[in-house]
């Protein structure tokens, strides 16, 4: 249930949807190459933000009943000024802050992260053989070993619960789902199974058609072997709790394709890296420029207020 997070100040869209998150990319360049990136629906290499202009959005937003940010990149540990960036954030919002991340600068910034301000991170490990994490990322294969260090620094550093995210691929990784499950259990790590995504009309181009899996089929056999079932407030996403030998591993689904009831419980606002409000990923021509208003807080304010309003479910 949203509820819980909904204040008197949430702003609602037309379709009832509430906006009490944020995500905010920081930047959109990143350290590996994953031939599916969809870098949040934005251009690559555009200027970024401040932590001052981040801080004024967060503080409007904040005023607006939003208590959660998601960080998002490109990688935002890339940028050096990450550690100012959440303290500010943190001076704003109570809720969670977290950030997703492809894990590799763990090993040397989690615990930095931690006392910065930042909850809990989402790390990116699309194959648990590194052969395959090298065909995906288009990285060194041994950088799977940093990853995973980075997951083990995130739990040390209480950044949890860590989420791993794995975007299922025909073809290329679908076989690996049972091993990513032990990893998970092992590591203590939520697993956060993922439909490769595109926008309506691009369902027949080559990626898509290439890659995209129905996780219909692998979530009947998940739920078969769960001992039981939560819900992410989240998109409304099915979670799994399945017993192994490492002990309670919990599988959250991620699938927004066609996805009606995905799309009615978003409860997102996003800021691109350079300065926009975009009120969906999917959507192209979505921006709400917000460049000329961060040192007017009266105009960032409606701006705020007009991009809720505009939000749209995509799949409805
Ligand atoms: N269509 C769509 N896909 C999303 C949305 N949010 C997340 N996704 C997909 O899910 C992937 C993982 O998202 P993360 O950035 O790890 O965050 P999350 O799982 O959504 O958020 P938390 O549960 O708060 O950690 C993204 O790369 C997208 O492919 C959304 O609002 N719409
Ligand atoms: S790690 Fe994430 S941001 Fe970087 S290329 Fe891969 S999908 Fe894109
Ligand atoms: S409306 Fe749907 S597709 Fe768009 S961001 Fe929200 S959940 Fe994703």
């Amino acid at each position: 249930m949203i509820n819980g997070l909904i204040s008197k100040n949430t702003v609602f869209d037309n379709y009832g949807r509430p906006v009490t998150s944020l995500r905010i990319q920081l930047n959109a360049i990143c350290n590996f190459n994953c031939f599916f990136c969809h870098m949040e629906g934005t251009e690559r290499n555009m200027s970024f933000l401040t932590p001052e202009n981040i801080e004024k959005i967060v503080e409007v937003a904040a005023s607006h009943g939003v208590n959660k940010v998601k960080f998002t990149g490109g990688e935002p540990t890339l940028r050096n000024d990450i550690l100012e960036i959440i303290r500010r954030t943190r001076k704003h919002i109570n809720g969670s802050i977290s950030m997703t991340t492809n894990g590799v600068l763990l090993p040397i910034l989690a615990v930095k992260l931690k006392d910065a301000g930042l909850d809990r991170v989402n790390i990116s490990m699309h194959s648990n053989d590194d052969y395959t994490f090298e065909k995906i990322t288009n990285v060194r294969r041994d950088y799977l070993d940093t990853v995973k260090r980075g997951i083990q620094a995130a739990n040390n550093a209480g950044l949890t619960p860590v989420k791993v995210n794995f975007v299922v691929l025909k073809g290329i990784n679908e076989d690996q789902i049972d091993s990513m499950i032990n990893f998970c259990a092992k590591n203590h790590a939520i697993l956060q199974l993922i439909e490769f995504e595109t926008s309506r009309g691009r369902e027949n181009s080559g990626d898509y058609l290439k890659y995209h899996v129905s996780l219909e089929p692998i979530e009947e056999k998940i739920k078969k072997r769960s001992i039981y079932m939560e819900r992410n407030e989240l998109h409304n996403r099915e979670r799994y709790i399945l017993n192994t030998l490492d002990g309670e591993v919990k599988v959250e689904f991620v699938k927004p394709m066609h996805n009606k009831d995905f799309c009615k419980h978003c409860t997102r606002l996003r800021v691109t890296a350079d300065g926009n409000f975009k009120t969906c990923l999917l959507r192209e021509n979505d921006y709400f420029n917000i460049k000329d208003k961060l040192n007017n807080q009266r105009s960032l304010d409606e701006e705020f207020i007009k991009a809720v309003k505009n939000r749209i479910p995509y799949w409805r």
